[in-house]
């Protein structure tokens, strides 16, 4: 006979594949509270969520008449925990939809003729035992409160583990003294040892934002897990200005006339302006070979010059200005711009088109499908993003991800993080055009900052001149080129298991540059390292 009672823990977890231990002769104690819902809602959910890997468990009814779930063996997951003796067991099991369950399932190989007892009286018989035995004299003490105690603590530590990325201060709560290390802080410092001595390995670290799972191996266990939220698509910060109006739209701007896939269309559509009436892209969805060629050409050109601009009004030169006049330093030469790349854009059919969903001038906005995974460099170069499948030259791997902020607004976070020394920098400027318009005003003036909210691209790491990885600006939205999309895209076919890598394109010798120069373990033969200076 079985006798079921619940005590769990829901929350978002999901994971491994696990079985109950199923005890032919044996009496099942499987204990689940239910933080959000009761439990008999929460089995509901589990029938109406079509991923839950999972099914309902079985009724079984009480000699008082109650029906409670039983836990069928074959449905659940994630059986973690090992045997507690040889006839005893305790069993932790994770569903797809976050409910944990704890398990305990005891000897019954005498045979006990088990009869219905009330559970609370169970439990505050077991409470007794275990306060004589143990001298617990704290009144607080209960069994469900353990039983739930339990369950976060696999929550917490399935969640290192298994998918999730998580954001927690925990490092500095190392820094601090014992009279200070309050119970979370000890409870942190006890998974980061967990996770130094554990390769680590998590199966989705977008939990679940991208169609594919991206996972995560930290292989030599060095590295700290990465600490940012995962965001899909930008995301304004605060000052910066980004208009999304259809009605900037003008019809010089999309192709209203256009019907199914525009690739297909006889005469080339608007949306193929800033190619030259060209697309872009082939039927195959990859980036037109030549288009390419070009925009390696002129990014590869960076050291000559050839294909830089210079603003009269330079927005990074402003705010350096701006900040040093505040400190009451004088304006000096220092001043002057120092350059952008000039870059080829693509105008990808948006909203306002006339083509469909499938049209092939739409890549970017179609998002990831390259199967990535992010690991743990091997050179000290942190973490970094590599393929686990051959990507053809051409492919568009990913768009980087981050919080729109105005140059200004990331000259300020620039500055507190050189308070704070951090070692990685994750920002990009938007600077493809910023001559254009004589005097950009600041909130035009935009940058990606995609260190605290970003996607899988905040892992790229950076190769001088010959990465397998090139950024190019995407217009979508926007008819202007204030904000736009960077999308990279392979410059040669890539093998499986490479590591994807951008050149940055950083003065490694510009201290007031926004993207901060670091000692480059690129190990290009064209890396330029032994002529920089540091900082
Ligand atoms: C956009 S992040 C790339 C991801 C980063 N490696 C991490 O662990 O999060 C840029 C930072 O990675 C490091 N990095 C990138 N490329 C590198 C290289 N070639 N050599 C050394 N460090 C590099 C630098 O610290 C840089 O500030």
């Amino acid at each position: 006979m079985r006798e079921t009672l619940n005590f769990g823990t829901t929350r978002n977890v999901r994971g491994k594949k696990a079985a109950m231990v199923d005890q032919e002769n044996g009496a099942e104690i499987s204990i689940q509270t239910n933080v959000l819902e009761s439990h008999r809602n929460n089995h509901r959910e589990l029938l109406q969520n079509g991923s839950m890997k999972y099914e309902p468990p079985h009724a079984v009814t009480h000699s008082d008449g109650t029906k409670i779930p039983e836990s069928k063996p074959e449905d659940m997951e994630n059986k973690v925990a090992g045997s507690i003796s040889e006839s005893s067991q305790v069993d932790i099991a994770s569903s797809d939809n976050g409910e944990v369950k704890l398990t305990l399932v005891c000897d019954s190989s005498r045979k006990f003729d088990f009869r219905r007892l009330n559970e609370d009286a169970v439990l505050e018989v077991v409470e007794e035992k275990f306060r004589e035995r143990y001298g617990i004299t704290n009144p607080e003490f209960s069994i469900k409160n353990l039983m739930k105690e339990f369950c976060q603590y696999f929550l917490e530590v399935t969640r290192y583990f298994n998918n999730e990325v998580i954001l927690l201060p925990m490092y500095d709560s190392l820094k601090k003294s014992d009279s200070e290390v309050s119970p979370d802080d000890q409870k942190h410092e006890i998974l980061m040892n967990v996770i130094k001595k554990n390769p680590t390995f998590i199966e989705d670290m977008t939990r679940g934002e991208e169609r594919h799972p991206i996972s995560l191996v930290n292989e030599d266990g060095s590295l700290e897990l990465p600490k940012f939220f995962y965001i899909l698509k930008n995301t304004i910060y605060q000052n910066a200005y980004v208009n999304f109006s259809l009605a900037r739209i003008s019809d010089d701007n999309c192709c209203s006339n256009c019907f199914g896939d525009c690739l297909s269309e006889p005469a080339n559509c608007a949306c193929t302006r800033e190619t030259r009436g060209k697309f872009a892209y082939t039927p195959g969805g990859l980036l037109e070979e030549k288009f390419l060629d070009e925009c390696i050409a002129m990014n590869k050109s960076k050291t000559k010059k050839d294909y830089f601009y210079y603003c009269e009004n330079c927005p990074l030169e402003n705010v350096v200005e701006k900040k040093s006049l505040q400190k009451k330093r004088k304006r000096s030469n220092k001043y002057m711009c120092k350059g952008h790349l000039m870059r080829k854009f693509i105008k990808e059919c948006w909203t306002k088109c006339g083509c469909d969903r499938n049209c092939g001038n739409r890549v970017v906005q179609r998002g990831i499908t390259a199967k990535l995974q992010v690991f743990s460099t091997s050179e000290g170069k942190g973490w970094g993003v590599r393929t686990l499948q051959e990507l053809e030259k051409g492919t568009f791997v990913c768009e980087y991800i981050g919080e729109i902020v105005t140059n200004m607004e990331l000259y300020e976070r620039n500055e507190e993080r050189t308070t704070n020394d951090e070692r990685h920098t994750y920002p990009v400027l938007l600077d493809a055009d910023w001559a254009s318009e004589g005097h950009l005003k600041d909130e035009e003036a935009l940058c990606l900052d995609a260190t605290s909210f970003g996607n899988v691209a905040r892992f790229i790491n950076h190769r001088c001149y010959d990465a397998n990885l090139i950024e190019i600006p995407v217009e979508v939205e926007t008819p202007d080129h204030h904000y736009y999309h960077i999308a990279f895209f392979t410059t040669r076919k890539v093998k499986a298991n490479e590591e994807l890598t951008w050149d940055y394109g950083i003065d490694f010798d510009d201290d007031t540059h926004p993207i901060k120069a670091f000692e480059c373990k690129c190990g290009s033969h064209f890396c330029g390292r032994k002529n920089r200076s540091y900082r």
